[in-house]
């Protein structure tokens, strides 16, 4: 068996987009017969490369916009990348973030459903952890409502219930530890732990350096789409560390 679980090299990304229109100053220049290149382009990932072994967990961290989140979409093949290549050494992966992996029209239940029987369990295995799944996640009888008039919060936990119970190999984590109460963030963590001990793959995208410094095993920091560093979880959040407050003397 492939010791790696995802490998990832020379990885670039970029978002192509229209600027948004006014539309008063469109029909002027129309008539005025002028036309202009309203596309903009985003390159949130720069040659990007790094490997990441079975059973380790690795925090992804950096600035806004550093492509922190857009990795983890081409990792869990939302996205494709212009360019590079990405391994994926398991077929059991599942993208924990708001909003991915769910049907918002359908009932709670029938998300759980789908997920799993997405991650590969069979219709009887979903139906064994419903329960489990239902009570950690603190939705109770919602558990039939669809999932729009749900709360934020309501789907993270739901999101997070579904990730922990059904235990992909490989669980990608989009700053979806931060969301909910104080009971649920200590709830989180330690099912998180759980999932460590149990030698899965855990990918987490966090601002809470605290929290990546104490779960993760390596870090990986990206800034403006490209790695600054990887290692061992301590140096490199010193090292983050430093670039930031030097940022913000240069800045004063
Ligand atoms: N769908 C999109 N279309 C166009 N640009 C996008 C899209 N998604 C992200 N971007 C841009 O790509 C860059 C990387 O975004 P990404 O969401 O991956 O960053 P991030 O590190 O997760 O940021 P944050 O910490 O703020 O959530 C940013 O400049 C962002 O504006």
């Amino acid at each position: 068996m492939n010791k790696y679980a995802i490998e990832v090299q020379n990885l670039n990304l970029t978002y192509s987009f229209m600027n948004s229109m006014n539309i008063k100053s469109e029909i002027l220049k129309m008539v005025q017969g002028r036309r202009e290149h309203r596309k903009k382009e985003v390159h949130a990932l720069r040659d990007v490369s790094f490997k990441i072994e079975r059973g380790e967990v690795i925090g992804v961290i950096g600035g806004n916009g550093a492509g922190k989140s857009t990795l983890l979409k081409v990792l869990a093949n939302i996205y494709d990348p212009d360019s590079g290549t990405v391994k994926v050494n398991d077929n059991s992966v599942f993208l924990m973030s708001l909003g991915a992996g769910f049907q918002h029209e359908l009932p709670a239940l029938d998300n759980i459903y789908l997920n799993g029987l997405l991650l590969g369990l069979t219709r009887k295995e979903v139906e064994d952890k419903i329960n489990e799944i239902v009570e950690f996640s603190g939705i109770g009888e919602c558990i039939n409502n669809p999932l729009k008039s749900f709360s934020t919060g309501m789907k993270s936990r739901l999101a997070f219930s579904i990730a922990c119970n059904i235990k992909p190999n490989i669980l990608l984590i989009d700053e979806i530890l931060g969301v909910g109460d104080e009971e649920f963030k200590v709830k989180s963590r330690e099912k998180i732990r759980e999932l460590i001990l149990e030698d899965r793959t855990v990918v987490l995208v966090s601002h809470n350096l605290n929290t990546i410094n104490e779960l993760c095993h390596k870090v990986l920091w990206l800034q403006n789409g490209e790695v600054m560093s990887i290692g061992e979880s301590s140096n490199v959040i010193s090292e983050y560390k430093a670039f930031v407050n030097k940022n913000k003397e240069n800045m004063a």
